[in-house]
């Protein structure tokens, strides 16, 4: 559809797009991204025929662009710029009437019923048409650029070139538009090139992305190849992190900010601890970047209270998360950075490891009831749980763990925990085999995210057998104890 061959153009004698080639698809959302003085502008003058091409071709339908005449070139290409010219004499319908200056002809230029038609169409498709009286300097900034965009659809163009579209949209016009926009992509075959700087809408919106840095492109491909964190650390000379969005495919990037990396710790120590024989509860100074199967706050999240709530051995309830959540209201928690498990085990029983050294503090609590342990392998032979009985599992880390060695973790101490089952001679009661833990398990890895980079937790890796080591003894005692507690008076 758009073929970009060795485009080299800028202003006076300095080149400032330089050889560049490249190709837009019919229909695709194409996303033009770089550092603000990159070219993104000025490739766009040049690809539009505002600025002469010094060099190379841009060819629109295996047309090259300069053989277009005037009004045939603003029916097939139609662009929003950065920044607007001021019509601002006029009121919101003559402004986007103005776009189909290209269907009009004679001396009079009266617009016809099919451009009052598309205008209304387009006006109603923006959120408009309340406001179509107005004169333009009676408009917010949103509203105005919504005014722009509207006057490039009525133009009813195959390709649409778009400087930050979103500028001064709030989030609910940017989706809106963007919503827009994508569905024409996808329905009326809407080519739709557009400059952004919000990589994450790029990278949401768009097809395929292209990342221009001074002048030359230095990626170009699926959202997922351009934004990948040495390349995007490189170009925007930034400290940026990249992630799975949690609920779409398009990966997401997250500014670091430098008061955040040089943050204090927070000193993870057994003096954290609060237990009673209603709930243990720690406290941390600052928000723990937590991994968790736990019944509030489950899955990855940030937190900074730690509940872990005995309830009788006939607690039944709908969801225990909701219940969690009453309860922190009650002892005014704040909900949003309080994570919670429950248990009917003993809180009093609870078992304890700590360990300092290495630039790294970790600590770990285990709580037990083994009223329903039960074998792995024969899991199919229970339809529910007979009676509450769980192993609550806490590591506290102050390090820097990645995301891999937070799900290692996991297993290294899933694995340990079922050693000290073997070891204590747990038994399945309904199999007679060796039970690997009960029902309804929990356990939780929150970590500092500070100091000394720990990349993995493996069984045999400084972290990993540190966990393996803590959580077998604390699981071990914290069974024990339940067992003499259950030992016939
Ligand atoms: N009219 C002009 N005359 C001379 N130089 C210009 C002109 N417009 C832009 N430039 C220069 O060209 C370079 C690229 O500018 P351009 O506007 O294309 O960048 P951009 O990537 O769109 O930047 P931003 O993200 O800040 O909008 C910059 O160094 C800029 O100073």
């Amino acid at each position: 559809m758009i073929q970009v061959t060795n485009m080299t153009g800028g202003y006076e004698t300095k080149p400032i797009v330089d050889h560049v080639d490249f190709q837009v698809n019919r229909g695709e959302f194409f996303g033009v991204v770089g550092p603000n003085g990159s070219g993104k502008t000025t490739l766009f003058k040049l690809m539009s025929g505002i600025l002469p091409l010094w060099e190379g071709e841009v060819v629109i339908d295996r047309k090259p662009l300069g053989h277009y005449p005037r009004k045939q070139l603003a029916r097939k290409v139609a662009t929003l710029p950065q920044v607007q010219q001021s019509f601002f004499s006029y009121n919101v319908y003559e402004t986007v009437m103005m776009g189909r200056y290209a269907y009009q002809s004679g001396f009079f230029k009266q617009p016809t019923e099919r451009d009052k038609e598309v205008v209304e169409h387009v006006l109603k498709q923006t959120g408009l048409t309340e406001m179509m009286s107005l004169p333009l300097n009676h408009l917010s900034g949103g509203e105005r650029q919504r005014v722009y965009l509207a006057q490039a659809l009525v133009q009813e163009p195959d390709v649409l070139l778009l400087d930050e579209p979103t500028n001064h949209l709030d989030f609910s016009y940017q989706k809106q538009l963007l919503d827009e926009l994508k569905q024409l992509s996808l329905t009326s075959h809407l080519t739709v090139v557009s400059i952004f700087h919000d990589l994450n809408i790029a990278s949401l919106y768009c097809d395929r992305l292209l990342l221009i840095d001074q002048g030359q492109i230095t990626q170009i491909g699926k959202p997922e190849e351009v934004m990948q964190k040495p390349l995007l650390e490189r170009v925007y000379h930034s400290s940026i992190d990249v992630h799975a969005n949690p609920t779409l495919s398009s990966p997401q990037m997250n500014l670091l900010p430098d008061y955040f990396l040089d943050k204090t710790r927070a000193a993870i120590t057994p003096a954290l601890v609060e237990a009673t024989e209603e709930k243990i509860v720690v406290r941390t100074p600052q928000l723990l970047k937590t991994f968790s199967s736990a019944v509030k706050g489950g899955g990855f999240g940030w937190y900074r209270n730690f509940i872990n709530y005995h309830v009788d051995k006939s607690f039944n309830c709908e969801s225990p998360s909701q219940f969690m959540i009453e309860k922190c209201q009650q002892w005014e928690l704040t909900e949003h950075d309080t994570l919670a498990m429950i248990t009917a085990a003993h809180l009093s029983d609870y078992s304890e490891r700590f360990f300092l050294g290495d630039g790294v503090s970790i600590l770990i609590l285990v709580t037990a009831g083994l009223g329903n342990a039960v074998d792995v392998v024969h899991g199919d032979k229970r339809v529910e749980a007979d009676q509450p009985g769980t192993v609550n599992t806490w590591v506290f880390i102050d390090g820097h763990l990645s995301e891999q060695a937070f799900i290692q973790g996991i297993v290294t101490a899933t694995e340990a925990k079922t050693k000290a089952f073997s070891t204590c001679g747990i038994k399945d009661s309904l199999t007679n085999t060796e039970a690997t833990g009960t029902s309804t398990d929990s356990i939780m890895i929150a970590s500092t995210q500070t100091e000394r980079q720990l990349e993995y937790a493996g069984p045999i890796t400084f972290l990993g057998s540190k966990i393996g080591q803590m959580i077998y003894e604390a699981t071990k005692e914290a069974i024990e104890r339940y067992l003499e507690r259950m030992k016939p008076q």
